[in-house]
Order: C-alpha cells, then structure tokens, then sequence
C-alpha cells in the first residue's frame, strides 16, 4: 500500500491516512432521512463516541452517534455527506460504538465527485426530525442512489468494544468530493471515518504563490512515524491553530533519557534518543518558511527540533514504508533545518536565512529530541513543477 505505513498486524494501514470527511477539517452532513435519536452530523465528530448511561431526550435515549427510528415503513435511511477535504479515499471505518441493541445490521457507501455539478442549497433547517418533501426533492437531483459503490451491502457488527469498528478497504484513484452512507433498514451508528488523501487543483496556484505545501488540505500526508502515543503525527497538517493539546502530535515520554539531565553550550539536552514523523508533500516545491507551533503543549514541549528533507517516487516511498523508515532515501535526508531550541506554547517561524539551500523536494521528516508534542507543522514554499514530471507526485 503506497503511503502508509506497513504494519503486520492489528487495525489495517489505511488508518495512517488522513480522515477527510471529519467536522474538524471541513466535513458536513448536507442530507439525512431520518434523525429521530440521533443526528446525522454526529458521524462526523472528531472526538472518540461516548455513552452517558442516563442521559435521556425527549425523543429516546441519547446516543452519540447518527440514529433512525424503528422503521414502518418500505425503504432504508441514508445520508449525504460532503467530505471537508476533497481527495482520494484509501479506506472507512463504520464505527458503531455503544450502538448494541440498535445498530445499523448492514451499510453500503457510494461516492461521487460533483466539482462540475453546481452546488445545491441542501444544507436546511435540522430541526426537523426526518427529511421534508422539498429537502427529498432537492436532494433527488443529485442522484445520489446511482453513485458508485465504494462499499457495497456489507453486514455491520454490533458496537460493543470488542466489535465496533467495521473496516472496509477501498481502491479507487478517483476524486471524490462527497458520499452516501445508506443503512439497512435503520438503527445506529456512531461515526464514519473516511481515510485517504486530500488532493487539490494546482493549477489555480500561481507563479511563485508561497502555499503550505504539507496542509491536510493541499494533499499532505504522513507516512511514517516512531510515536503516536497521545496523538498522531497527522493531526499537526490540520486546518488553523489547534484546538487543544489533543489535536496535535504527541509522543509518549522517552524511557532512555537520563536520569539527571544535561545541556550542552547552545542549551541543546544531551539526549540519546529522538521521535520523527515523515510527511509526504502534497506537491512537490522548494520550501522558504517553516512553522513549528507547540500551542498547548506547555509541561511537555520538545526541547529541540529539527527538519529534514529528500526527493522519492512512489515506489520508493513504499519501501521506505515497508521498512518503517529504517532504510532512507537512496540519496540521503539533507538538512533544513539545523537542530533549533524550543519553547513552550508558542509558534516558531524560520525563514530563509534559517534554513539550508535544499532545492525542491517530495518528503520531510520532522524530528523532535527527546520527546513531547507539537501542535502544527507548517512549511510554506512554492511547487515545483519540474519535480512532478520527474517523481510522478502531484
Ligand atoms: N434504548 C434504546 O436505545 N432504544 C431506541 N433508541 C434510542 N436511542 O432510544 C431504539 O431501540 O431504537
């Protein structure tokens, strides 16, 4: 699988991709038929689902998640749901998470990609419990019962701990903009996770325009990492500041450090050990600006950064996946940015005269001593369109 790294078993390799259609990153539900218990925009909740055991609406049970009545009626319940990043989808987790005894039985998935199609006002009034008749005549227009399946009628598991998410892998290269969740008959489910890779159109970016070359939504993706402890490495490519330590990237305390620390002259600590993360740009370019931000993570910031970069296709990245990164790029990582002093809760910014000429190039890799948590990782450059032809990204 090119991108992700290879694990040998445990949850599949998809999950190292980015969720596209989360709420955090733009992702909204335009359309649902029923919401009776639950509505439909929970799925998209970035926050793990939970269960109050008393909590009570006047409709039913509260639940955390998108759940139909009972249905007395012919047909299935269904939503629309456009993904906040537009991109290619490597994979989805139904996650039906303290939904036992109303649970969806069985869900399929259809995508499309309506960039061309002008957009319809569906987004409506959601206080109404099921879909008026003018929401399913807006709605119809779209079609949407004859998207294409990326998952077809498959049978769901109930949501106890042991159960709860149902994977499904996907292979399709195509763009896709927004999906169709359809359950059999009706009942519950918590969230819908949607992972691939953003993927935008680089033609409006013009000559020299400086872009994020690593943001979520330009297409950047993380492709390997030594810890994910407390949050991953992704969550550093995501849109704005970050909302709370949680939506970074944190690692677990190094058990290697010594016990009395030193510093070197610069006030560097003399540390054996390390953690890194690699991204993938989303074009390949020359990058100018770096921003390291360590918002919230106040107690437990790096003590030091550094960055560093190389140019790889595809196939090679997929070796250096499959070997956790352990084998480099053929021609090396070549140094950014020299290792740099961090503080707390604050944004660091480096321009040209930080960095080390580097030309353009397809890869990072973000390495924090000892340990810790950044917040968000932003590297601004201009693409390269040289690069493309040469490594096939873009
Ligand atoms: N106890 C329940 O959860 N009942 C019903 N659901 C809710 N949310 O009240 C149901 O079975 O559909």
């Amino acid at each position: 699988l090119a991108g992700a790294q290879k694990m040998t078993s445990g949850p599949p390799d998809f999950l190292q991709f980015n969720n596209l259609a989360c709420e955090s990153v733009g992702g909204k539900v335009l359309f649902a038929t029923d919401e009776w218990f639950a509505p439909a925009g929970n799925l998209l909740k970035r926050e793990p689902p939970e269960f109050l055991a008393s909590a009570f609406t006047e409709f039913g049970k509260w639940m955390d998640g998108w759940e139909t009545r009972r249905k007395r009626i012919p047909g299935h319940d269904w939503c629309i749901i456009q993904l906040g990043v537009p991109g290619t989808i490597h994979g989805f987790d139904v996650d039906t998470s303290f939904f036992t005894g109303n649970y969806a039985p069985a869900a399929s998935i259809q995508a499309a990609c309506l960039d061309e199609t002008p957009a319809l006002a569906l987004e409506g009034d959601r206080t109404g419990m099921a879909a008026s008749e003018e929401q399913f005549e807006d709605v119809s227009k779209l079609e949407s019962e004859r998207w294409e399946f990326l998952v077809p009628i498959n049978e769901l598991k109930p949501g106890h701990a042991s159960s709860c998410h149902n994977y499904f892998p996907v292979t399709l290269s195509r763009r896709v903009t927004h999906l169709r969740l359809n359950m059999y008959p009706d009942g519950g489910i918590a969230r819908l996770r949607v992972y691939g890779v953003g993927q935008r159109d680089w033609s409006s970016i013009r000559l020299r325009e400086l872009v994020d070359l690593v943001a979520l939504t330009n297409g950047g993706v993380c492709v390997g990492y030594s810890n994910a402890h407390f949050g991953h490495p992704r969550n550093m490519i995501g849109l704005g500041r970050a909302a709370n330590m949680g939506d970074g990237w944190e690692t677990a305390r190094r058990l290697d450090r010594p016990w009395v620390l030193e510093t070197d002259s610069q006030g560097i600590l003399q540390v054996p050990g390390f953690e890194w993360a690699v991204f993938r740009l989303g074009h390949p370019g020359v990058i100018s600006q770096i921003e390291i931000d360590t918002n919230h993570f106040k107690g437990n910031f790096p003590d030091s950064c550094k960055v560093e970069v190389c140019s790889l296709t595809a196939e090679e990245e997929e070796q250096c996946c499959m070997s956790r990164w352990s084998s480099g790029p053929a021609g090396g990582w070549r140094i950014l940015l020299p290792p740099q002093k961090l503080k707390p809760h604050n944004r660091h910014f480096y321009s040209t005269d930080a960095l080390w000429n580097c030309g353009a190039v397809s890869h990072v890799r973000l390495f924090i001593a000892p340990d810790g948590g950044v917040s968000r990782l932003r590297l601004w450059g201009q693409v390269s369109l040289q690069m493309v032809s040469v490594l096939g990204w873009g």
